[in-house]
């Protein structure tokens, strides 16, 4: 039975905000009991349209250069896109000329869609023709806005405006592609901008009067781009509006319906995952996020959580850093640390348990795939809090762990192994990290492997006052004999003798004759590096003195002869507990 007092008081009660929450009013979701969404599956890619270079670049403090434009384009090309949104042609000449830049130059490759966005406006849209004359493969992608607030506020006009305004666009898209767009592949694509937060019974009439006009059938699709623009509600329902608009539009084998998710609210990413399990077949996104207010949804993320469930994400993202850097240095904002897969911290773990988890984990992976006669690369990926295997993406197991106050021993004997080849045993790695953390007690802050080796070469291989001269051993019959020269205490080389079973016990029984009383407890040792110069690292903990003095210590002895080292290993025990003793008679 346990002693302790249970709680009895109820849970304290929380306190209302003091902010106005009453001038909010909760989003109305549209009707959809029998929705199927919530148990299917994504088992392949969407087609996929990078929106970095139009609304990316519309939300940048200093929209990209031309030269930046260019960077950015050829990496969306490397990366695998095959349909990028270049920009806004008839909002500047810079938007003009990027896009001529792109066409005249051959930059566009012939499997390479382009598209341009425009609004309902006759001269803009005849600019924006004219903007893509010469291209292969190109789609006019225009947008009028369908919320009831924008046709109130920002248009003021009635529903059937809105609709003749997105039916008149349309028209003048196909009169000016027409007038000088034959020779191109040509696409269309309208948006009923704010579509979530449109009826979704009216986004549908607009998108239907839209479709009468352009007439989709078997090789003339219609991009049906459904925004998110400013993200208002849980990501359900966002779904159930885009499988309530799949069920319900005409021609929908005609259509590609396409998701823009914005992420006002944080939750993008899981709103286009869900409007893909509702029916969407095309993705509208940013690298990293970007885009207006709090950005367009991730596209990074999209693609490797699809990596993630072993779905190809058709994106190839296996140099991230790369990609990383390369959109920091064209929308000069940087990408944050935590950012799911692409941050700096996120292969990292600082903290004890995390590290001890990972570390058996990467070492199971080698065992099972030893046993098995591959390589890590080739198993089938399974780790502790790693959701993703790094090298996949590029990165190295270098920064997967790192040590601050929170480490535990785990995390220490994970660098000394993989950083120094020093495979420490169990219990002199909680000795260690004992050592470790006095250090980042006193020091605060991370410790970096080359510190934390400092801490250990000073801690285990200082030679003082005991320091190996030379050493040498025979053997017959089981018998060990060695001779050792040491530098001690209080003489310098001092000739040993001793014998026993093995090099270990025959230098303790030489040391005793020296007045040194040492027990080997446990002992390994292993190759530090393969090949004819190898050294050898030996581990022995030890109990040193006698009777109340004696202390249990680790010694370490690295040293090309492995009976050498295991003879250092032991001087280092001796040294350790001689430190320990100068210290204590200090305090004393
Ligand atoms: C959700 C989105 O991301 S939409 C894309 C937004 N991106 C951009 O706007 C970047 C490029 N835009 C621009 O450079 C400019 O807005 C231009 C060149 C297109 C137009 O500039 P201007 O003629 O000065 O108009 P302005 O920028 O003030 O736009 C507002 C006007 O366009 C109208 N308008 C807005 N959207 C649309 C549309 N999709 N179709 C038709 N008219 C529209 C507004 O009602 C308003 O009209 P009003 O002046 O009669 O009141
Ligand atoms: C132009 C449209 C598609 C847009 O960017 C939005 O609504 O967010
Ligand atoms: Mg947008």
């Amino acid at each position: 039975m346990t002693q302790f007092n249970t709680r009895t008081q109820p849970v304290p009660t929380q306190q209302p905000t003091p902010m106005p929450v009453h001038r909010y009013t909760p989003f109305i979701p549209v009707d959809v009991p029998d929705r199927t969404w919530p148990t299917k599956r994504i088992e392949k890619a969407p087609r996929w349209l990078s929106t970095d270079l139009r609304d990316g670049n519309q939300a940048l403090i200093d929209p990209m250069t031309p030269a930046r434009k260019m960077r950015m384009f050829e990496l969306l090309i490397s990366m695998g896109y095959k349909e990028i949104e270049v920009g806004f042609p008839s909002a500047s000449q810079t938007d003009f000329d990027f896009v001529r830049q792109l066409i005249e130059r051959g930059k566009v490759p012939d499997d390479v869609t382009i598209s341009v966005l425009t609004q309902a406006r006759e001269d803009l849209i005849e600019r924006t023709a004219e903007s893509l004359i010469g291209a292969h493969r190109a789609t006019i992608h225009m947008y009028n806005a369908t919320a009831e607030l924008f046709r109130k506020v920002v248009f003021r006009i009635s529903e059937q405006q809105c609709v003749d305004l997105a039916v008149r666009g349309t028209e003048l898209v196909m009169k000016y592609a027409d007038q000088h767009l034959r020779d191109v592949e040509f696409g269309y694509q309208y948006s009923p901008e704010i579509f979530t937060q449109t009826p979704t019974d009216f986004a549908i009439e607009v998108c239907n009067a839209v479709s009468d006009v352009w007439q989709p059938g078997a090789d003339r699709e219609i991009i049906f781009n459904l925004p998110a623009t400013v993200e208002r509600s849980t990501p359900n329902t966002y779904a159930d509006q885009i499988e309530y608009f799949c069920r319900n539009v005409k021609n929908r084998e005609y259509i590609a319906v396409s998701l823009h998710p914005h992420n006002d609210r944080g939750t993008a990413v899981a709103a286009t995952e869900l409007g893909q399990m509702a029916g969407a077949d095309r993705v509208e996104g940013c690298l990293f996020g970007h885009g207006e207010r709090t950005g367009n949804v991730d596209l990074v993320t999209l693609a490797l959580n699809l990596y993630t469930q072993g779905v190809d994400p058709q994106i190839d993202l296996s140099d991230i850093d790369n990609v990383r850097r390369t959109v920091e240095y064209c929308t000069g904002l940087p990408v944050h640390p935590r950012h799911p897969y692409a941050g700096d911290l996120v292969y990292t773990a600082f903290s004890g348990s995390h590290q001890d988890a990972i570390k058996k984990g990467l070492e199971y992976l080698e065992d099972v795939a030893a046993e098995a006669g591959t390589t890590v690369g080739e198993m089938h990926w399974e780790a502790p809090y790693l959701p993703i295997d790094p090298h996949d993406v590029g990165r190295t197991y270098e920064a997967v762990i790192r040590v601050n106050s929170q480490s535990g021993k785990g995390g220490m004997a994970y660098l000394m192994k993989n950083e120094f080849k020093m495979d420490l045993p169990r219990r002199l790695q909680i000795e260690f990290s004992r050592v470790v953390q006095q250090h980042t007690d006193v020091a605060g802050g991370e410790v970096t492997a080359e510190e934390i080796h400092q801490i250990f070469s000073h801690e285990y291989l200082g030679e003082k006052p005991w320091v190996l001269q030379s050493a040498g051993s025979t053997s017959s019959n089981g018998q060990f004999h060695v001779t050792a020269s040491v530098d001690g205490p209080t003489r310098k080389a001092v000739a040993l003798e001793g014998e026993g079973n093995g090099p270990v016990s025959a230098f303790v029984d030489a040391l005793s004759r020296e007045g040194a009383h040492v027990k080997v407890l446990d002992y390994a040792e292993h190759a530090l590096e393969a090949g004819g110069d190898a050294k050898a690292a030996a581990y022995v903990e030890c109990e040193i003195g006698e009777g109340d003095d004696a202390q249990v210590l680790w010694g370490v002895g690295v040293d090309p002869s492995i009976t050498s080292a295991s003879m250092k290993a032991i001087l280092s025990a001796l040294n350790r507990a001689e430190a320990f003793h100068a210290a204590t008679r200090n305090a004393v």
